[in-house]
């Protein structure tokens, strides 16, 4: 599904360039799910940025199903995106101003779907992820789990192939975390492909591959033991 090689990324600040993607290569199945680790710093939400393709500014090759992104023009990332990609963020990003059943809506909103057709399916959402009594409610009135549940709600109700999530229980208490993860888990099962940034073990207990991030680098990969080695022989 994902195929990277040779990803880089880098800020400039006055005259000095910090990379904080160095030569990454990463291919990702579908099917997986896949948990990003590493310190604060190391890159991860970066990486994450790239798969979502809410960055432009990378350099090397992304495919994305069959398709070469690095050859895209940003309008053509971000209709990939809102066809195939959810996105799921430790502070929810939900609408305010927007009931439960509004905020769901949304990602409907960018697609040719009849309203009849988008009532039926924002119901069915509601309905799957028990929400259904909360649908009038604003995000302000429900707790961080439930908020999160309308974020995931709304990630994959246009049923994505892709889902990303950064932390997204870190805003949230262990047992309202351990059900967003089965939820993940459940998500996966029915085919979702998944790729969450965490600090948490417990949470990457959930997943099926680990891959650890510093400084840039790609540093461990459960799903590639000798990883480490050919960088070292590399190097
Ligand atoms: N807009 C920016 N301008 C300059 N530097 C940036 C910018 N965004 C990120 N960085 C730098 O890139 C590096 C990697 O940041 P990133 O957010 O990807 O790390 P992370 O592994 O997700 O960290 P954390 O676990 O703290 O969220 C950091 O050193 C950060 O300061």
């Amino acid at each position: 599904m994902i195929n990277i090689r040779n990803l880089a990324r880098s800020y400039k600040t006055g005259h000095t360039e910090s990379f904080v993607l160095r030569r990454i290569q990463l291919q990702i199945r579908a099917g997986e799910f896949v948990t990003i680790m590493g310190p604060s710093g190391a890159g991860k939400s970066s990486l994450l940025q790239v798969l979502a393709m809410l960055d432009d500014h990378w350099h090397g090759e992304f495919t994305f199903e069959d398709r070469a992104v690095h050859t895209m023009t940003r309008k053509q990332r971000a209709e990939v995106a809102r066809q195939r990609i959810g996105m799921v963020f430790q502070s929810y990003h939900l609408l305010d101003d927007l009931t439960v059943a509004e905020n769901i809506d949304l990602p409907l909103s960018y697609k040719d779907i009849s309203r009849s057709n988008r009532q039926a399916l924002v119901a069915d959402t509601l309905d799957r992820f028990s929400i259904v009594g909360k649908k009038d409610l604003y995000p302000s009135q429900l707790s961080g789990g439930q908020q999160q549940l309308v974020g995931i709600a709304r990630a994959v109700i246009h049923n994505p192939s892709l889902l990303l999530a950064d932390e997204p229980t870190g805003n949230l208490h262990s047992a309202q975390a351990a059900e967003i993860m089965q939820l993940f888990r459940k998500l996966n099962e029915q085919g979702t492909t998944i790729v969450q940034v965490t600090h948490s073990e417990t949470n990457a207990a959930f997943g099926t591959r680990t891959i650890e991030l510093r400084d840039g680098w790609i540093t461990r990969d459960t799903a590639n033991p000798m990883l480490h080695a050919v960088q070292e022989t590399t190097a």
